[in-house]
């Protein structure tokens, strides 16, 4: 056998591949690696596989992980650099990404471009098997779900920069009750992205943005703090990655429009914290006008590296289902950065060989806030951007969405389809969801308000494979809740409202209400 090229020519994890025989040719898995890729997640290891596993010796007890990993330091050749978003083939401008930029020169979005031809080196079975073998551990720094695509995601990053708290690997929760008692669906998927490091997918992104970050300091260019913008997941993200990697954050927050819970993330985390008189579209402009005067990084999702962490999140779903494509996946959106990460993740997957095929999206918007649905049902003639409405989905009350081109293109690429939910649609959803066990935010309800609109017009069959992207913990939403189950809202009937019953504190009133309780449910 030819020697292994360079890339993670080290021992060091049992479970990461030790593959190739040649650079040019296509990778075939190296022999330990395929007894693991034949057998199931579920298969208990054969005899033969277990032998074959060398066992990883346990760490000397003065080194940490982050130590154990500068030990065992790989090389390889992937690479990647901005280049403006969707730029014509012929286009050569391109930025690395050391350098502080957020805008191509004509002042468009730009996109994070990967040597795609140094991946595709490697074929879909290799890079299925890698990914697969890094899930669940504590190597550094693979044991997060965005760090253990690091090749996928920012290649050239030393891991000793990566400031991780093992964020994704979050849980894929089989919708069943839920799916049989309102939608007849079987096949039904909650992808709990909010069950997460602050509460929100952000995690995913910040990871990446404040590692490069932590780079860029290291390599004393100019950046003295981060901030961003936000309607209060964001922020709580940034200010989490930054405590932790010891760098200042400043975060812009529309005064009383965020919850409270998220209110106090960034508060306790040690931000600097802005409440500003606006609404997002109002602080996203000043925060853009004061990332260009001083050595403040922009954190928010104009910064396409954080759609790099975001689009792991794709990626995962195909590895929880062991590859295989569900037939639709629904976003909420809002800034729109996030509709775009999926549709990269799962592109890549198909460019890589790792699927044969993409999930058609659907992107969900408050209909308080729907520029997005505005634009689509005009068939995507010109954009206005609107002035957003109160919604209870408060983190995507944004009227004027940075990365509407990128959405545009993903939906168009994928066939997708964009919806709109009501305050009542999305707040009903929720508390239907919440009945089933789930403890979902509004914006899950807007995302399942699009879901129950798409199968009561037969566009998404009873048995189509549907994932619906949570993006955030209903915990930083419990006054939604609280006020939709006291029947507290003007104009809205609340019908699912479950409210607590008041007894007086004697056996026999309680015995009658509990025996009227259980009457009725026998009924
Ligand atoms: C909880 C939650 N859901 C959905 C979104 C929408 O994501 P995006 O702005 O990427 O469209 C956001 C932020 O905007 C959010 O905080
Ligand atoms: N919901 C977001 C809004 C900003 O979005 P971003 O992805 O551009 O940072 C928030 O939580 O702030």
């Amino acid at each position: 056998m030819a020697a292994a090229p360079p890339i993670f020519r080290s021992s060091f994890l049992s479970s990461q591949p030790l593959p190739h025989t040649s650079s040019t040719a296509r990778a075939t898995p190296h022999i330990s690696l395929s007894i693991r890729a034949t057998a199931t997640s579920s298969d208990p290891p054969s005899a033969a596989a277990a032998a074959a596993a060398p066992l990883k010796h346990r760490r000397p007890a003065d080194e940490n992980i982050r130590e154990e990993a500068r030990r065992h330091v790989s090389s390889h050749n992937f690479s990647a650099k901005y280049v403006p978003f969707n730029a014509e083939p012929s286009s050569t401008e391109s930025y690395s990404l050391d350098e502080i930029v957020y805008r191509s020169r004509s002042g468009g979005l730009l996109d994070v471009q990967h040597d795609m031809e140094a991946l595709k080196k490697f074929d879909g079975e290799y890079w299925r098997s890698l990914f697969d073998s890094r899930v669940g551990k504590t190597t550094w720094p693979y044991g997060s779900g965005v760090w253990s695509k690091k090749e996928w995601v920012l290649p050239e990053i030393d891991s000793d920069d990566i400031v991780s708290a093992f964020e994704g690997n979050s849980n894929l929760f089989w919708a069943e009750r839920y799916g049989k008692q309102f939608l007849g669906m079987n096949d039904l998927w909650v992808k709990h992205c909010g069950i997460s490091h602050t509460g929100s997918f952000k995690d995913l992104g910040m990871t990446v943005l404040v590692s490069q970050v932590n780079r860029l300091r290291k390599m004393n260019r100019p950046v003295v703090g981060v901030g961003c913008a936000s309607t209060g997941d964001t922020s709580a993200a940034l200010s989490a990655y930054c405590a932790s990697a010891g760098i200042p954050s400043i975060v812009f927050l529309p005064a009383n429009r965020i919850s409270l819970a998220q209110l106090v993330q960034p508060i306790a985390n040690g931000a600097f914290v802005l409440s500003i008189d606006t609404d997002f579209d109002g602080c996203m402009q000043l925060i853009r006008e004061v990332t260009a005067e001083l050595p403040i990084y922009l954190a928010n999702s104009l910064n396409s590296l954080r759609l790099e962490g975001q689009k792991t999140a794709a990626i995962e779903i195909l590895q929880q289902f062991d590859w295989q494509v569900p037939d639709w996946v629904i976003v909420p959106g809002g800034n729109l950065g996030n509709i775009y990460a999926f549709y990269k993740g799962f592109h890549m997957c198909k460019e890589l060989g790792l699927v044969d095929r993409i999930p058609r999206l659907v992107c969900a918007q408050a209909a308080n806030a729907n520029p997005l649905y505005l634009h689509y049902k005009s068939g995507w003639k010109d954009f206005k951007a609107v002035k957003a409405g109160t919604t209870f989905a408060s983190a995507i009350q944004i009227g004027d969405p940075v990365s509407i081109d990128r959405a545009v293109y993903a939906l168009k690429n994928c066939n997708g389809i964009v919806e709109e939910a009501t305050e009542e649609e999305l707040m009903d959803a929720m508390a239907q969801a919440d009945s089933t066990g789930m403890f979902i935010c509004p914006h899950t309800g807007v995302a399942l308000t699009a879901l129950i609109k798409l199968r009561n017009s037969g566009i998404i069959g009873p048995t189509d494979r549907t994932v619906v992207v949570s993006t955030a913990h209903g915990l930083k939403f419990t006054q939604s809740k609280i006020n939709y189950h006291s029947k507290e809202i003007k104009d809205m009937a609340c019908r699912y409202a479950n409210p607590p019953v008041q007894v007086k504190a004697d056996f026999g009133s309680v015995m009658d209400v509990l025996k009227k309780y259980l009457l009725s449910k026998d009924s």
